[in-house]
This record gives structure tokens, C-alpha cells and sequence, in this order.
């Protein structure tokens, strides 16, 4: 099985208080796996642990095969230049709960900046893409607007369009619905389901019970730092073996 995300051990404190107490997790090309747990378990921080937005205190993570944030130099690690670590962690799309579109940019604009600007692509080869792009995430016909223009679900679904765009190996999502109103959930969770038919490997951080049954490989949970369960999604989701994952199910399932 080739592994296109592998974290080793991966610790990470704020001050003294110890949010990631030494997790493990692979996930294959091609899979969707979905993070959950209670509130304050460390699931964000653990996502951003995987693509270097927080560096973990100890622990590594592997990302289609390269070592992220690191190098090896003569046999040692070697921690990369800040440069290197951008172009790295451009391998990984990120999708946040709050949406950080460029305010002053047309959808287009968002969604070209990266390819042109990273990658190096001509504007019209750029622009090519991106309509591409809206037209899966259904905003081709909003390309012009600008984000203030646009409902919490449409800039979502622009704000995936744009991680796309750079082509990245594995699609974090950080409770991409958390922040919007219920009837606009149900749009973005569409065109996530559709990434997921398409072969997307994605990380998802959610608290969409449903979405998880239905669309996951391979459900995790955490609570407290540590990854008490991880399974198939019948399994974990119906008959957890750890009583504390028992009991945050049958809270949010009640
Ligand atoms: N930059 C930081 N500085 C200090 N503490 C932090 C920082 N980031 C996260 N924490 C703390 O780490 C713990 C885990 O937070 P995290 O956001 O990872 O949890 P979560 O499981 O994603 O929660 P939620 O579901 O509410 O988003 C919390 O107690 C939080 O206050």
C-alpha cells in the first residue's frame, strides 16, 4: 500500500498543556479519512501538525514520502529553509472553517493567485484551470464576483476551488462547515462527497456524524489527545470498543 500521509508519534504542547500526547496514523492514497471528537481534543492542532502550520514537539510526518519540514543532510535531519518548507506544504490543500478568501479579489482572482504566483502558471493557462476548478465546485457562473457578494457556502466551496488549484496530494479540511448556516451546509458537504468519489485523499476534521458514515474510508477518534478508536465507519460509529468514545457518540448521535 503506498502511503500518501504517515505521522509518527506526534506530540505537541502549549506551555504545559500536553494537546497531542504521541499519535500514529497513515492514510493511503486515495482515501478519505475523518477526524472526530469532542471539543478541545486536539483535532485541529493534529491537522495542522501534518502540514507544518504548528511544528509538533516531537514526531514526524510523512507526506508522499518526504519529511516535512526537515531534510536529510549527511546522514542528520536537517530543519528546511522557510522557502522550502512553503513549497513543501503546498503538497497539502487546507480548507478552514472561516473561509480567508482574498477580500479584494474576484473568485477568479482567489483562485488564480496561487498557480500564478507559486507555481509559476501564465495567467490564461491559470484562468483555464480555474474555471475548470469553479465549474466542479459549481461557482464557474461567480467567477467575477467578489467574496463579499457571496453566501458562506459559496465562498467555501471557492475556498476549495482555490486549494485545489495547486494540485496538492492530499486535501486537509479543518471543520469546513462549522462556521455556516445549516441550510448552506449541505452544498459544501456535496462537493466534498463528490472529491471523495473522484479519488481525493482527504483528511477531514469534522462534527458531521453523517458525513463521516457515508463518505469515509476510515473513521478517527479523539479524545484528550490520543486517538482512542479508528476503523471502519459502521464499526466505529455503531460499535466502538472505548467506553469514552461510546460516550462522546452517544452524546452527539443523541
Ligand atoms: N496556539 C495555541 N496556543 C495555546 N493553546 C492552544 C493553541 N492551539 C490550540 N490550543 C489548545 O489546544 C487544545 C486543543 O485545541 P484544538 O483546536 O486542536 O481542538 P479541537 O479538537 O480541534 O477542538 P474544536 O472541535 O473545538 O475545534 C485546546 O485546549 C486549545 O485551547
Amino acid at each position: 500500500m503506498s502511503l500518501a500521509v504517515k505521522a509518527v508519534g506526534i506530540r505537541k504542547s502549549f506551555g504545559s498543556h500536553e494537546v497531542l500526547k504521541g499519535l500514529d496514523l497513515e492514510v493511503a492514497y486515495g482515501e478519505v479519512l475523518c477526524i472526530l471528537g469532542p471539543s478541545g481534543s486536539g483535532k485541529s492542532t493534529f491537522l495542522r501538525c501534518i502540514n507544518h502550520l504548528e511544528t509538533p514537539n516531537s514526531g514526524y510526518v510523512w507526506v508522499d514520502g518526504a519529511i516535512m519540514g526537515y531534510e536529510l543532510n549527511r546522514g542528520a535531519l536537517q530543519e528546511l529553509p522557510i522557502k522550502r518548507l512553503r513549497a513543501q506544504q503546498s503538497h497539502l490543500g487546507i480548507v478552514f472553517q472561516h473561509f480567508n478568501l482574498f477580500a479584494h479579489r474576484t473568485v477568479l482572482g482567489n483562485v488564480i493567485e496561487g498557480p500564478m504566483v507559486v507555481r509559476g502558471l501564465r495567467r490564461a493557462e491559470a484562468e483555464a484551470r480555474a474555471m475548470d476548478l469553479l465549474e466542479q465546485v459549481g461557482m464557474a457562473g461567480k467567477a467575477l464576483s467578489y467574496p463579499s457578494q457571496l453566501s458562506g457556502g459559496q465562498k467555501q466551496r471557492v475556498a476549495i476551488a482555490r486549494s485545489l488549484a495547486m494540485e496538492p496530494r492530499v486535501m486537509l479540511f479543518d471543520e469546513p462547515t462549522s462556521a455556516l448556516d445549516p441550510e448552506l451546509v449541505g452544498e459544501v458537504l456535496e462537493v466534498m462527497r463528490n472529491l471523495a468519489r473522484g479519488g481525493t485523499t482527504m483528511i477531514v476534521v469534522t462534527h458531521e456524524i453523517g458525513f463521516a458514515r457515508e463518505v469515509a474510508d476510515r473513521v478517527v477518534v479523539m479524545i484528550d489527545g490520543e486517538i482512542r478508536e479508528t476503523g471502519a465507519p459502521g464499526q466505529v460509529l455503531s460499535n466502538p470498543d472505548d467506553p469514552r468514545v461510546r460516550t462522546f457518540l452517544s452524546r452527539v448521535l443523541a
